[in-house]
């Protein structure tokens, strides 16, 4: 659905270039939500302006539904962006237009007849769960009902790409869920292609199948977002990746256990899929001599699956401790001792 090739894009600012996207490849399948995630400035907002020309190229070449972006005349990426919706962090609503007119304000330009207009009107109205506000000013709306202003306002010409530019970074967590809720049931009914950007791992791991991360405008890491998690490669990927998996506290409050005496070893076991699910610490307390405490846990759904992070201490004869870690590899569980007891 969408194929980005050697694509960079250099500002000329007083104080000399700016590389703000730094020769990426990026290819997103049809139907995928595509999560990519950076600190600021690593250059996500250029990346995802490039994909609707809001940015043009300084060089590589821009695909999307087919078409090859940065090769089209003005009317003919006119007729292209038809094809990709796009919501901002800030909304950009008409502040003098209601709801429905908001809404309609695609349609109207494409030149939709008014009865069309309010047929189409009505059915995004439902689809975003704003029945009963179509007469409403932005005003009068929460950052949430805003927000669902513009995925309808996006959705209006029937697009194939939605492109979200940190469209939950101006919400509360209760909103920004039922946000990203809507996207992800959008993407199911319309088999909508998502290409979002963010800074919160929080919106990865809920909507995104795959992520990318950004740094210094290169992606430095990617894959489906439930690999990415087990096995983070990049120093920053890995902070992404706790700020999800672990609570904040967790590290504090291991580090104050290895003070104590007899608190054994400590373990984080990390689970993927179905493993998420079994009743491990039973089995080796079963198969093995040892005690084991739990200290912190946590599971998290994705889109591809659970994924879970547990510590636990567990304290018994060197051989049982050895026996029961090397079982637990075994069920394809990732092991890593943080602290010898
Ligand atoms: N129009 C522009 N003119 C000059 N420099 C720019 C322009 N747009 C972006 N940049 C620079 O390009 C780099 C990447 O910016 P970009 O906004 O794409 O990053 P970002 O990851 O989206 O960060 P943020 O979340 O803060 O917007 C930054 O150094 C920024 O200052």
């Amino acid at each position: 659905m969408i194929t980005l090739s050697k694509i960079a894009k250099t500002f000329r600012t007083r104080d000399g270039n700016v590389t703000a996207v730094d020769n990426i490849d990026l290819t997103i399948d049809k139907g995928e939500i595509y999560g990519i995630i950076g600190y600021s400035g690593a250059g996500k907002s250029t990346l995802i302006r490039l994909l609707n020309m809001l940015e043009a190229p300084t060089s590589g070449t821009v695909s999307v539904a087919g078409k090859e972006m940065n090769k089209l005349s003005k009317r003919q990426l006119r007729q292209a962006r038809q094809e990709i919706g796009m919501i901002f962090q800030h909304f950009n609503l008409l502040w003098s237009r209601t709801v429905e007119e908001n809404i309609a304000f695609p349609l109207e330009i494409k030149g939709v007849s008014k009865v069309d207009q309010k047929k189409r009107v009505d059915e995004l109205i439902k689809l975003v769960g704003l029945e009963g506000r179509g007469g409403s000013y932005p005003s009068q709306l929460s950052g949430g009902q805003k927000q669902r202003v513009g995925i309808a306002r996006a959705l209006a010409n029937n697009p194939q790409v939605l492109l979200c530019d940190e469209a939950t970074s101006a919400l509360d967590p209760k909103t920004t869920d039922s946000i990203l809720e809507l996207l992800t049931d959008i993407n199911k009914k319309l088999g909508l292609t998502i290409v979002l950007i963010t800074h919160e791992m929080h919106v990865i791991r809920k909507i995104c199948h795959q992520v990318a991360v950004m740094e210094q405008g290169k992606i430095v890491e990617r894959g489906p977002v439930l690999d990415v998690f087990r096995k983070p490669q990049q120093a920053m990927t890995k902070e992404f990746v706790k700020q999800v998996t672990e609570p904040e506290e967790t590290e504090e409050a291991i580090n104050h256990l290895f003070k104590e005496d007899g608190i054994g070893h400590v373990l984080q076991l990390t689970f993927v899929g179905g493993e998420a699910q079994r009743p491990l610490i039973t089995d080796v307390v079963r198969k093995f001599d040892v005690s084991i405490s739990i200290l912190q846990g946590k599971i998290s759904q994705t889109q591809n699956g659970p994924y879970g992070s547990l510590f636990i201490s567990m304290s018994g004869d060197k051989s049982q401790v050895d026996g029961a870690i090397a079982f637990i590899q075994e069920q394809k569980v990732d092991v890593e001792v943080i602290h010898h007891g």
